[in-house]
């Protein structure tokens, strides 16, 4: 399967009187890995709540292969578009392998059982997040780390060419987060993730985008993004940036202490819409000494 071109458009979100996103736009071209980066309550689960058709937009549109995602079929919009969410999975009394089976539903007709190739892709996906021993398991006994493994298989087993992902590496250890993450980054689709990780982010995106107060205030590559400045100004956290020796990628150290006028921008940026195509949007005042590559 080919991966999916997604495109929000303008896109505002609100509950009641209350902005949870406010004329976001993003791209996502076919293949890439895009990062949402951003505060707590910046927007970013509201934002993929729109993306895979939880969270009506007020204004604006979600377009997958240009389609607009809120007019498809929701069973055609499921054999694209897999997610993976935080407050999923709860209560769900079937087994581990019953729970990845669910990931095939969309590819099959009422009643018909597994084939040999669903078998294979079910197993396969147990393999790829080493949950493979917890076939047989009671999803609802899992630990919090093995359950969210458990709905990354469920959602590979989908097979989707465009793949949305909130916090996926919430539970995990160390070594499934790198595993996860790098499971994202080798699959043929496309792929838009949250994530509270700035290194992690660094390392498996291609672009990000960075949101505060539910609105797009830089995108980019993660060397383009990523810098102390940013940081500062979105997060209120001293950091230094460096590009890592062995993986090019910028990789951030956090600092102790609130961030020096030297790194804090004087005025508030003013809010820019991210634009498509390369070279990234940053209404942020150029850093002092260029830039952190
Ligand atoms: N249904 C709702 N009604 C009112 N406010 C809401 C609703 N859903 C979310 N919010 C608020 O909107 C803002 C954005 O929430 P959202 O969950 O999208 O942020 P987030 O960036 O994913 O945060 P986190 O990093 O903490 O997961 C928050 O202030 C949140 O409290």
């Amino acid at each position: 399967m080919s991966a999916t071109e997604l495109a929000v458009e303008g896109l505002t979100l609100t509950a009641g009187a209350h902005h949870l996103v406010r004329d976001v736009s993003l791209t996502a071209r076919p293949g890439e890995v895009i990062g949402l980066v951003g505060p707590n309550g910046s927007g970013k689960s509201s934002l993929l709540r729109a993306v895979y058709r939880v969270l009506r937009p007020d204004t604006g549109c979600v377009r997958v292969n240009g389609a607009d995602a809120w007019s498809l079929p929701v069973r055609r919009l499921a054999r694209t578009l897999a997610a993976v969410v935080q407050e999923s999975g709860a209560g769900i009394d079937l087994t581990v392998r019953e729970v990845v089976a669910m990931g095939r539903t969309p590819h099959k007709r009422l009643l018909d059982g597994d084939t040999a190739e669903d078998a294979r892709l079910i197993g396969a996906a147990l393999e790829a997040v080493d949950a493979a021993g917890l076939a047989g398991r009671s999803f609802d006994r899992l630990s919090g780390g093995e359950r969210q493994r458990v709905l990354i298989a469920r959602a590979l087993a989908q097979q989707p060419s465009l793949l949305v992902l909130d916090e996926p590496t919430n539970h995990l250890d160390i070594r499934h987060q790198l595993d996860v993450l790098g499971i994202l980054r080798r699959l043929p689709a496309t792929v838009l993730v949250a994530l509270h990780d700035l290194n992690l982010a660094a390392y498996y995106c291609d672009r990000l985008y960075v949101l505060r107060a539910g609105e797009v205030i830089a995108s980019g590559t993660p060397a383009e993004v990523l810098t102390p400045y940013l940081l500062a100004e979105v997060y209120g956290v001293t950091a230094e940036v460096a590009v890592h020796p062995r993986t090019g990628a910028p990789q951030v150290t956090f600092l102790p202490g609130e961030p020096t006028a030297a790194i804090r921008p004087v005025a508030p940026p003013p809010h820019r819409p991210a634009q498509e195509g390369s070279g990234g949007t940053s209404p942020l005042p150029e850093e002092p000494g260029g830039s952190s590559r």
